[in-house]
């Protein structure tokens, strides 16, 4: 099998924007209004330093009413600009959290359909900093940031134009003096930018995942004795973001360049403008709306640097999030969903399989399961029963050899077809927050209550579920046993109804009730389906009439 991809610490940062591209296209009607009214506000803050060049010229005019039109234009201006920005940022923010929503859920689902092979090779701390602390952030991103990096954006631009209009002489003075300054500046500071960014957010999500793996395997931990030594490799990671996030700060600290070539700009206007108005007879008021519009220029730049601080940062996650996005993506399949009927034989032929390139774990395993069969498969520990039962199941593609229902090689069965014509009951039923009842209900289509009386009914476990505390409504979790948690898991294979049921017994924590029950269930389940069933206990491998036994991945021939 290929190795499942690993997320790179490093995320591809070119053409993030194009990757972003058709996940914005769906919302372009409320990101175009959102444009709209931030650009319209823009150009009314680019309109000010004319009011007030305006204002200037009555003052020299002594047009006292002229003054007063200029006052109250001013007033206007303020008052549109501050309307229009405000109905801008909510048409932002309602854009943003649209697409974020869409993000969010795309994350959900490619996780929750990703292959397992895919899933078990990352660390499980860094694909939940990817699927939530980096859509967070890009949330926030677009609420705060992005209002503000659009509109000194188009300030900026518009700024220019309304002093090429009034000078172009000083104008050109401006850019010859202030923007070759701020250039290197910004271009001193993206080149330590990127790499400086991806850093921190890597080794914040290293943290992210050891503290997580430490909280999973604290009783492993505790009982070794190996404090220390999870310790030590949390400190260095801890380390390893205290180095990157002070080596960020410094890059952030170049950004403060643009102060000085803003003072050098201001000085030489001061000069130049002056020298014009003696030499040229250039309006006064020109030079005062230069005066005006370039401290707003000034601001807004100094406003630009830190902003694109925030966008480096927002890149570097939402380019995380696309990576994880693309890599989680299923393989297509050609998805054949009518032609497979619903009885079948499950047939797997000389199967190889390995999980890490050079060790073998299954070799040329063949067996065949018969619609109605009942078989165990056994064999030693480490023999490459639970390998088996998922790959009879899908959740892993082979290496080498084919697994069939029906005739039909499982990758190219519609997933969602295949996950109800053979199901996997694993050795430890996963169980979400909530009561027995949500847990049982977390199968296709889920179930009215009745359904759920029925198929309780049917296994004979209606007494079961009647005499926890709360009945179904008991809080499902911890206080489950791994033998009840399978119960669980046989209640919603009832629910399934699948034609292959493959049961990976649990090892541990059976008391012999609960294995009764099991085992009762399984014999009413049984009725017109397959049943395959990794048995570790002697009783379930008595109760079987057939049975594949493994030995060091390969079938023993012969063996019942
Ligand atoms: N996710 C995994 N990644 C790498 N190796 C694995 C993984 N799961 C199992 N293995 C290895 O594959 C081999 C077969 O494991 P498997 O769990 O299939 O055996 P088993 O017969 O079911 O064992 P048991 O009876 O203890 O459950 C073992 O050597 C195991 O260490």
């Amino acid at each position: 099998m290929p190795e499942a991809p690993l997320l790179s610490e490093k995320p591809r940062l070119r053409g993030v924007l194009r990757r972003t591209v058709p996940f914005l296209r769906p919302h372009r009607g409320v990101l175009a209004m959102a444009i709209g009214l931030g650009t319209a506000a823009t150009l009314a803050l680019t309109l000010v330093p004319s009011v007030v060049g305006w204002a200037v010229d009555r003052v020299a005019g002594r047009d006292g009413e002229g003054l007063g039109f200029a006052a109250a234009a001013f007033a206007g201006l303020v008052l549109a600009r501050l309307i229009l920005l405000r109905s801008g940022e909510i048409w932002l923010a309602k854009a943003g959290e649209r697409v974020v929503k869409s993000l969010r859920d795309l994350v959900v689902s490619r996780l929750a359909t990703a292959p397992l092979r895919f899933l078990e090779a990352q660390r499980s701390g860094d694909l939940l900093r990817r699927s939530t602390t980096e859509i967070a952030d890009l949330a926030s991103f677009v609420r705060g940031d992005l209002p503000d990096l659009l509109s000194v954006t188009g300030y900026l631009l518009f700024t220019t134009i309304l002093l090429l209009v009034y000078s172009w002489q000083l104008t050109l003075v401006v850019v010859l003096v202030f923007l070759p300054l701020s250039v290197l500046v910004m271009r001193w500071f993206q080149r330590g930018a990127g790499p400086a960014f991806a850093a921190e957010a890597a080794a914040q999500a290293a943290v992210a995942a050891t503290y997580r793996e430490g909280l999973q395997a604290r009783e492993a931990i505790v009982s070794r004795g190996a404090e220390d030594q999870w310790r030590e490799r949390f400190d260095r990671d801890a380390a390893e973001v205290r180095k990157t996030a002070l080596r960020t700060e410094f890059v952030v600290l170049r950004t403060g360049g643009v102060t000085l070539a803003q003072s050098v700009a201001d000085a030489t206007i001061l000069v130049f403008g002056g020298g014009l108005v003696l030499a040229w007879g250039l309006p006064l008021s020109t030079v005062a709306v230069f005066v005006v519009a370039m401290r707003q220029l000034f601001d807004s730049t100094n406003q630009l640097t830190t902003l694109i601080g925030q966008l480096q940062t927002s890149r570097t996650g939402l380019a995380r999030l696309l990576d994880l996005l693309d890599l989680a993506e299923r393989p297509g399949g050609s998805g054949r969903g009518a032609d497979v009927p619903e009885r079948g034989v499950l047939e797997a032929s000389t199967v190889d399989f390995q999980y890490t390139a050079g060790v073998p774990v299954l070799t040329g395993v063949s067996c065949t399961f018969p619609p109605g069969s009942r078989t165990g498969l056994v064999g030693p520990t480490g023999s490459g029963k639970t390998t088996l039962a998922k790959i009879l199941t899908g959740l892993y593609p082979v290496d080498g050899g084919c697994v069939r229902y029906a005739g039909v090689p499982l990758e190219e069965i519609e997933p969602d077809l295949l996950r109800r014509r053979i199901m996997l009951v694993p050795q430890r039923v996963h169980l979400v927050a909530g009561t027995l009842r949500d847990n049982i209900r977390l199968v296709p289509d889920p179930p009215p209550d009745e359904r759920i009386a029925r198929a309780l009914e049917e296994l004979g476990l209606r007494e079961w579920a009647a005499n926890l505390p709360a009945g179904l409504d008991t809080p499902a979790g911890d206080s489950l046993s791994a033998g009840e948690r399978q119960l669980v898991g046989l209640i919603r294979a009832a629910l399934v109804d699948p034609a292959v049921l493959v049961l990976d017994e649990a090892t541990a924590d059976v008391d012999p009730a609960t294995g009764d029950r099991i085992e009762r269930a399984l014999d009413r389940l049984h009725a017109g389906r397959s049943l395959i069933v990794v048995a570790h206990r002697q009783s379930t491998i008595d109760r079987l009439p057939a049975a594949v036994r493994l030995e060091s991945g390969r079938v023993l021939a012969g063996e019942r």
